[in-house]
């Protein structure tokens, strides 16, 4: 009997950050859902808290760590503040992403062979202290030989050009994903993905040899806002009628 092959889903829930940010409410409280995404099947649960606060906040990285059930992705820009809060929370994993302030969204891959020397050091500092660390990069081979290089255990490849290409451009892109993971495996890494992906986009990924992980966030906090109004209208509606 052959055992069927299962990719592990982070599921990141930045995004009920978000909505709380908004409003500047205590409401939808991240650590209230990452529970939700424990009990639904989620594997871990990935955290990004940008330097501009736009969505996680320390107060929910702190609590998350002493209330997952699974474990922790904190995903992070290089930088001293976020090194420090690593090794304050102690994450299973760390992935090291780079950030522009200004940006929507992060836009594509870290450069692991412009910061080399700058990179080892800090994923040295966290590996010595028990955390897996991943770099989130662009399917390049050389990002991934520099990735070796600076003794990370894992990548994560980034999806987002992929997610956004049309036409015979997908196809394109899928196939440097698949290369990329063939070669990041060889290599002795752990190879995960991640950024843009959908519920219509997804399943070639997950297809793919080699891919240990999926990180995903925005489209499964988009579409639980949709699948749960229903019900949150009934109740509103109800509450309502009681009331009177
Ligand atoms: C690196 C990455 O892909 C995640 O951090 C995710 O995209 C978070 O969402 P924002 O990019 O909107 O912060
Ligand atoms: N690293 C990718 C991630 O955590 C989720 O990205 P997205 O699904 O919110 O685009």
């Amino acid at each position: 009997m052959t055992t069927k092959r299962r990719v592990l889903l982070g599921v990141n829930i930045d995004h009920v950050a978000t909505l709380r940010q908004a409003r500047g409410t205590i409401y939808p409280d991240p650590v209230m859902a990452a529970a939700i995404a424990e009990q639904a099947g989620a594997d871990s649960i990935t955290v990004h808290p940008r330097e501009d606060g736009r969505h996680i906040q320390l107060r929910d990285v702190r609590l998350l760590a002493q209330t997952l059930q699974t474990s922790m992705n904190l995903e992070m820009a290089a930088t001293d503040a976020m090194l420090t809060l690593a090794l304050e929370v102690n994450p299973r994993d760390c992935c090291i992403v780079p950030e522009k302030r200004e940006e929507l969204t992060t836009e594509g891959g870290l450069d692991v062979c412009a910061r080399e020397a700058a990179l080892k050091d800090y994923v040295s500092r966290l590996s010595n202290n028990g955390i897996r660390v991943s770099l989130f990069i662009d399917p390049d081979p050389r990002q991934i030989e520099a990735s070796v290089r600076v003794g990370a255990q894992a990548v994560e490849l980034h999806t987002g050009d992929y997610a956004e290409a049309t036409g015979s451009d997908v196809e394109t892109r899928l196939e440097a994903l698949r290369e990329a993971a063939a070669f990041a495996h060889q290599a002795g890494l752990l190879v995960n993905a991640g950024h843009g992906l959908h519920y219509h986009n997804t399943r070639p990924i997950a297809a793919m040899a080699h891919i240990r992980e999926l990180n995903i966030g925005h489209a499964i906090i988009a579409r639980a806002v949709l699948m749960g109004l229903d019900s949150a209208v009934r109740e509103m509606r109800a509450l309502m009628d009681a009331s009177v």
